[in-house]
């Protein structure tokens, strides 16, 4: 016991000094620190905090991959056959002590047709009345997974389609689609209360999860999902959650948290909870809010909580199903995984790792690591975050006139559907002054306005009455707008991990994107260094006569 409370508590530690010295970057220094000095300040934050085997190890997620005959594999995976197997919470829980072996039907992850992945046939009806017909390559993976009660990592690259592929799953165990299972009943389903639980980092994510929710199960019975985001009006959303009694909750951390905390909320027997973008949700800001989410959801009352009351909550077992999902998974997800998780598994697209089939000796001290061995964790969790179908450019230009290279970037690429990403909010509201006298139709989107302007503007811009929308690091996680055909970093993102997620919010599911980072001569080390971590080629360009052109390296050094 005293092993397990320590390294659950380092855990802990471990993620809010990661994540404080971010915070205090990204509010305090970035407009002190040259670059240079961020860049190693955000390395060093990373060495103080990476186990020293780690460091040596060269563990990344790939490597993972690279030892297949660590995965246990033993008989082939009858999807249909698991689907009528498949325990009710409240008659046959597993001991979560119990190793399981991992059994996946590779053939599966090439699946066309939802009804090859054994989806019930009224979630299938509902997904083709609505235009779904082909699981995406991440979908295919993760729903036969997470159907056989693994708790999942999900990590495959932006606009891939990683909602749906824990929606599904979920919607087929809750509420109106699901497939019934002999014994039960209607009467049964209504005493059960909240069955899953999404915690997503912002109202936008959280509101769009909503929405995706909404649409599958239909007009008649939206009230089965209940948003609990911060910002808009708690009684009211307490009152929704009395009256709707809902099955499915989706908020952002501090708003469950709260209600939580009111005794409203009655996640105990919940089955299943979701952090999206959860290398956010696992960090500093955060970590308050989340240890609740994590103590209470899905801990039913039993004898095991006596022993839970000992470990602390993030040691605590419970019988809750826990979905991870980000683009891009550092280690610390997979540590946390491992620690929480029963069997827990790495789904991407084609393939299924047991995150336990991760060799020993991973959890020694932090303390004494090598820059260059940890500044790969933080690396290998941006690597494969990105669509392969993106164009990435980089063009050089003096502070007074990125508003000028953004226009001329829009004309030449004849862009319609914009996002300009910026690292202070102040500045926003001048950008987009600029880009409005010189004819565009912009407009700003950051936290410091109130969730009714949020929400318009979002809108307006999903509607396509706006060109382009100056945003902060806000809009940067989830943010699904498919018409969304070119990214400006007007303010170099801090690493590679935020330039993936800003550069994600083009070229989703297919489609073709663009992205641009607007930069000074003496930045450009940075470009190569984010191109190095992301495996994807950053061309410099210039804008000449209305047109794109593509330089040469040695001419812009
Ligand atoms: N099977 C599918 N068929 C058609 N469209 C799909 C399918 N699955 C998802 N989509 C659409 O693809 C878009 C991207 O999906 P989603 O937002 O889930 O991506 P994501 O992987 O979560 O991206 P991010 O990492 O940026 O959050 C959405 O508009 C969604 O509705």
């Amino acid at each position: 016991m005293e092993i397990l409370i320590g390294h659950s508590h380092k855990n802990v530690l471990a993620f809010a000094s990661t994540r404080s010295h971010l915070f205090l970057r990204n509010c305090l220094f970035l407009k002190r620190l040259p670059i240079a000095c961020m860049s190693n300040y955000n390395k060093s934050s990373y060495v103080r905090n990476t186990p020293n085997s780690l460091q040596n190890a060269t563990l990344d997620l790939s490597s993972l991959e690279d030892k297949p005959s660590s995965i246990k594999r033993v008989k082939v995976f009858n999807p249909a056959k698991f689907r009528s197997s498949t325990r009710s919470p409240l008659t046959k829980a597993k001991p979560p002590e119990l190793k399981r072996e991992l059994k996946i039907d590779e053939s599966l992850f090439s699946a066309k047709t939802f009804t090859e992945l054994g989806l019930p046939p009224l979630l299938i009806d509902q997904l083709n009345k609505v235009g779904l017909t082909e699981p995406t390559e991440v979908q295919a993976t993760a729903i036969p997974t997470i159907s056989q009660n693994h708790d999942t990592v999900i990590q495959s690259y932006t606009g891939s389609g990683k909602t749906l592929a824990y929606l599904l799953p979920i919607l087929s165990e809750v509420g109106p689609l699901k497939k019934l299972e002999g014994g039960e009943n209607e009467t049964l389903d209504k005493k059960q209360g909240i069955e899953a639980v999404i915690v997503a980092p912002s109202r936008e994510l959280g509101m769009q999860i909503v929405r995706e929710v909404e649409k599958i199960l239909g007009p008649e019975d939206k009230r089965l999902v209940q948003q609990l985001v911060g910002g808009a009006n708690r009684s009211r959303q307490e009152e929704a959650l009395k009256k709707n009694k809902p099955l499915i909750i989706v908020g952002t951390p501090g708003r469950i948290a709260e209600i939580s905390a009111t005794g409203k909320l009655h996640t105990h027997m919940c089955r299943f909870l979701v952090l999206d973008e959860v290398d956010q949700l696992l960090s500093f800001n955060y970590r308050e809010d989340m240890h609740r989410i994590l103590e209470h959801v899905g801990k039913r009352r039993s004898g095991s909580q006596q022993s839970g009351e000992i470990l602390g909550p993030l040691a605590r077992r419970s019988e809750r199903q826990t979905i991870l999902v980000s683009a891009t998974i550092p280690f610390s997800v997979i540590r946390a995984a491992r620690s929480w998780g029963r069997d827990p598994v790495l789904v991407r697209a084609k393939s299924v790792i047991s995150l336990d089939s991760i060799g020993s000796g991973l959890a020694s001290e932090p303390g004494s690591a090598s820059n260059a061995a940890s500044s790969k964790v933080v690396t290998q969790g941006a690597i494969d975050s990105l669509p392969p179908s993106l164009e990435h450019y980089y063009s050089l230009s003096k502070p007074q006139h990125k508003v000028d290279t953004v226009r001329r970037c829009v004309h030449a690429l004849d862009a319609k559907t914009v996002i300009v990403f910026m690292n202070n909010t102040k500045p926003i509201k001048d950008v987009v002054h600029k880009l409005e006298a010189r004819g565009m139709k912009a407009a700003e989107l950051h936290g410091d306005l109130g969730k009714l302007a949020r929400s318009t503007i979002l809108k307006k811009f999903k509607d396509g009455e706006l060109r382009v929308l100056v945003t902060n690091e806000l809009s940067a996680r989830g943010l699904d707008v498919p018409e969304c055909d070119l990214v400006v970093n007007l303010d170099l993102p801090t690493d590679s991990v935020h330039y993936a997620h800003r550069a994600g919010r083009t070229g989703r599911l297919g489609r073709k994107g663009s992205v641009l980072s607007i930069c000074e001569e003496k930045e450009v080390f940075i470009v190569k260094k984010m191109r190095r971590q992301l495996g994807v080629g950053i061309k410099p360009c210039e804008f000449k006569e209305g047109k794109m052109i593509l330089q040469r390296e040695e001419d812009v050094e």
